[in-house]
Formats: structure tokens, C-alpha cells, sequence
């Protein structure tokens, strides 16, 4: 038997390391591992990162995209990942898993030249997972790069025909059951609902609120920055930009605020009511955003604001948040399904309850795969509990807004109904409240969407205390 000459070894050399791969892994393994939330994990990693001088302005963009982009479409890449593995996804390790995520978003869902995709994420895979996995590694990037993600798609989606939720779930990265339920809320037909879904995988605007009496939408409009849609107070950075680097969102007479939520507090405010305009609650405050829209606007007509937040910590958020507000106002912890104030006793009360946030879905790239049907079971006590409060402390005549960022039927219209039931109150028509805002539903209530107003899915519901 003749034996065949042995390849000469090729000599070792040690694996490249990037910094924008090693970033993006870590807060993807955070995510995994400590169910990290990658908006508050990702910033200090890069934050530190160019204190090292290890990356500039552009990676630290290329970073973000990468981490936000490959857990918003997580599901479809399962998919195309187990459709290149000989074995069940859960056996494979999820650090394996995650850097085959990260790899298969470079080669189907960026610009990055395939060649690129594989070498940096071979490279990526040797440095945290050793060199025998990283021949893994290699061998199913391979595979995945030998077909763009519309092949992939028709490969692992079924067609529209056999089962629309389910395709719809996997071509635009959205668990079936949000598919299904955002459908229901939307209703219309696939375009509708294929435009919200795109709306969702889109990279939200950065938005900012100029707190009237404080600061002008004006004195924000510097740069890149155009005015909002909607709101009169709104400016949109549509370069994205850095908040913290504007004076007035330093000095707290402006912040960021989604325009869905200045159009919520507005529309509170703008509501008619007859007899005294004086005391306002806001009882579910915490981080402040629509607290601080609602002091200043409160102070303008010279109402006093009360916010209330039952978590300490984010109480603290929610004083930080009024701190200069021109009016008076006071900030509580307190928990408002057993109120420490006296019934009847306020004009205007908002309660922007605790939800599942699947109207935010375009900020949190994880979330949608991690929220369960049964979340919306866990809040649905508390979300009656606070309105049914929040109805109790207005005094006849007087206006509750009650406000989810999740259009679920189940967290909104269903939980209004209910309290009706029990408590005197009659539900307003919420829509001319904010004119020229278009599309906001057959009323009395109003629900905004990401595709139609370029807002996350705020819900809104106006009750007249009788
Ligand atoms: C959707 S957030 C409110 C967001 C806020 N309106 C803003 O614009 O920044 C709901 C808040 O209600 C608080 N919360 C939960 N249960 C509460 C309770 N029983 N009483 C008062 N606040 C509560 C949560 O801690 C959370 O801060």
C-alpha cells in the first residue's frame, strides 16, 4: 500500500482581532446569556472602546448595525442556519450560534462582500471559540453564502398561499404570533400589514421634544435636523446624530421623545373640559418623557403637575426629567392601583401603563423574540387596576388618557371596555384632539402606527369622568 505524502503543516498564525466582531459578540452573547437588553448593554462597550482609541465614530456605527440588525431578524436566521447544520439548532452551542447569527447578517443582510462576511467572522469564531470550531464556523457560512437572502427566503419561508402568517413571521423576522395579532389590530390586507412588519425592522429617527416654555422646536433646528410630522414641539435628527451633544437636551428643556408620545400627552392636554384646569397626575411616570411634556404643558396654563411612579429608582428618572419645569409640580413614589391621593381630586389624569411594548418593536430589537403570549395575561390585572385608579382620582367632568406603546386589542380596547363596566366614565372621541393627524382609526380611541405616522404604535383612549 503506497502511502500519500502528507500535506506540509501550514504554519499557525494567530487569529486577527476586530474590534467592531468582538464588540458586537459580546453584547449578542449578553443578550443571550443575561437577557441583556442591547440598547443599555451596547453603548458603554462602545463607549469604552473609543476611550481605548480602538474604534472611531464609523465602527462604532458598523457595531451597532451589526448587533441590532442581527437580533431583529434572529428568527429568519435561525432558519437559514438550521437549514445548513446536519443537526437540531439546540445542539448547537449558543456561542456558536450567535457568531453564526452575526455571520450570516453580514452576508445577507448588509453590504458587506460575502468574501469579507466569511473571513472576518472565521477570524471572530477563532479568537472567541477556538480554531476546531471555527472550521465549523467556516463550513456553514459557506453553505450560507451560496445563495442571497430572497433564495434563502423562498428556501425556508413557505409560500404566502399555504400559510400567510407564517411567511409573513419569517420574511420579515416577526414571531408568528406578533404577525397574527398585529394583523388583527391593523386589520387591511398584506400590504397593510407587510408595511408595518418593514416598518418595524427600520431603523427609527432620533426625535426630540423641545419642552414649551423652555425651548423652541426652533432653536433644535440646527444641522440635519427637520421639524416633526405631527407635533409642533417635535424635531427629527434624520442623521441619526448625538442628542447629548445638543445644549437644550443637556440642560433638560429638551429631550428625546418619540413623536407618538408628545402626540399622547398633547392630546391629553388638548381635551375640553369644563370647570377648573388645575391639578394633573400622571400615574405611571417613570422614565419622565411624557411627565416632562406634560409639566411644561401644565405649567403654560398654570395647572400643577403631580407624577407618580411606583419603582424608586426610575421616580428618580422621573424628577431628573422635570427638573427646571417652569410650573410647580411634585414627583412621588407611590403605587397607583392603591392611590395616596384623594379621589376625585385631579382635572387631567394619564395612565401609561406597563405593557408588552409591541408598538415600540423598532427600538428593542430583541424584544419581539422574547416576549410569550402569556406576557399579555401577566399585565392585564395591573392594566385594569390602573385605569380603574386613574378613573377614581378625576373628579366629575374630568379627562383620563389611558396609553399603551402596544396596539394588542388585549392591552388596549379590551381593558378600556372592561373598566367601563364598573366605573362611571364614558369614552371621548380622542381624534380631534390632534388635528391634521391623519389615519388615526375609526375612533372614539386612536392608535398610531410605525408605517402611517412614523411613530411607534401608541395607543391612546380619552374617559370622561361622569
Ligand atoms: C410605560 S411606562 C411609562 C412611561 C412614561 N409615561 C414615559 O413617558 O416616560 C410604565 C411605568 O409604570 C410604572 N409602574 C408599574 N406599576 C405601577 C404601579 N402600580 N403604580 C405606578 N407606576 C407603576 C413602571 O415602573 C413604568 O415606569
Amino acid at each position: 500500500m503506497s502511502s500519500r505524502p502528507r500535506r506540509p503543516a501550514r504554519p499557525y498564525r494567530r487569529p486577527k482581532k476586530d474590534p467592531v466582531r468582538l464588540i458586537a459578540y459580546e453584547a449578542l452573547r449578553a443578550v443571550d446569556e443575561r437577557d441583556a437588553y442591547a440598547n443599555l448593554v451596547l453603548p458603554p462597550l462602545l463607549r469604552e472602546a473609543r476611550e481605548r482609541g480602538d474604534i472611531d465614530g464609523r465602527d462604532a456605527a458598523l457595531a451597532t448595525e451589526l448587533v441590532y440588525g442581527t437580533l431583529r431578524r434572529q428568527g429568519t436566521y435561525d432558519e437559514i442556519v438550521a437549514a445548513c447544520v446536519d443537526r437540531p439548532l439546540r445542539e448547537v452551542d449558543p456561542p456558536v450560534l450567535d457568531v453564526l447569527s452575526l455571520g450570516a447578517h453580514q452576508l445577507l443582510g448588509t453590504r458587506i462582500p460575502a468574501h469579507a462576511a466569511v473571513s472576518a467572522t472565521v477570524e471572530l469564531a477563532r479568537v472567541v471559540l477556538g480554531d476546531g470550531r471555527a472550521r465549523f464556523v467556516n463550513a456553514v457560512l459557506r453553505r450560507i453564502a451560496a445563495d442571497d437572502l430572497e433564495g434563502w427566503l423562498e428556501k425556508v419561508a413557505p409560500p404566502y398561499e399555504d400559510d400567510p402568517e407564517e411567511h409573513l413571521g419569517i420574511v420579515h423576522a416577526h414571531p408568528r404570533w406578533i404577525v397574527s395579532a398585529l394583523w388583527d389590530a391593523l386589520g387591511g390586507g398584506r400590504g397593510d400589514v407587510e408595511a408595518l412588519l418593514e416598518a418595524d425592522n427600520a431603523r427609527p429617527e432620533v426625535t426630540l421634544v423641545a419642552r414649551p416654555g423652555r425651548a423652541t422646536a426652533e432653536e433644535l433646528l440646527t444641522g440635519d435636523a427637520v421639524p416633526g410630522r405631527w407635533s409642533p414641539y417635535a424635531v427629527r435628527l434624520t442623521e441619526g446624530g448625538e442628542p447629548g451633544a445638543i445644549g437644550a437636551v443637556r440642560e433638560g428643556r429638551a429631550g428625546v421623545q418619540d413623536e407618538g408620545s408628545q402626540l399622547v400627552a398633547l392630546a391629553l392636554a388638548n381635551a375640553p373640559l369644563d370647570g377648573p384646569d388645575r391639578r394633573w397626575l400622571d400615574g405611571c411616570a417613570g422614565p419622565g418623557g411624557k411627565a416632562a411634556l406634560l409639566g411644561a404643558l401644565a405649567a403654560g396654563r398654570g395647572a400643577a403637575l403631580l407624577a407618580a411612579e411606583k419603582q424608586p429608582h426610575r421616580a428618580r428618572l422621573v424628577a431628573r426629567a422635570l427638573r427646571g419645569n417652569p410650573g410647580p409640580y411634585q414627583v412621588v413614589t407611590a403605587d397607583g392601583t392603591r392611590p395616596a391621593w384623594r379621589p376625585g381630586s385631579f382635572d387631567r389624569v394619564l395612565v401609561d401603563v406597563p405593557c408588552t411594548g409591541l408598538g415600540a418593536l423598532r427600538r428593542r430589537p430583541e424584544a419581539r423574540w422574547r416576549r410569550r403570549p402569556e406576557d399579555l395575561a401577566g399585565f392585564a390585572p395591573l392594566q385594569r387596576g390602573l385605569l380603574t385608579e386613574a378613573l377614581r382620582a378625576a373628579r366629575p367632568g374630568g379627562v383620563v388618557g389611558y396609553a399603551t406603546c402596544s396596539p394588542h386589542p388585549a392591552e388596549t380596547r379590551a381593558v378600556v371596555d372592561d373598566v367601563l363596566k364598573h366605573e362611571s366614565a364614558e369614552m371621548i372621541d380622542a381624534r380631534p384632539m390632534l388635528p391634521g393627524v391623519p389615519a388615526l382609526g375609526d375612533g372614539p380611541d386612536i392608535q398610531l402606527w410605525p408605517h402611517l405616522h412614523g411613530t411607534d404604535a401608541m395607543y391612546l383612549a380619552l374617559l370622561r369622568r361622569t
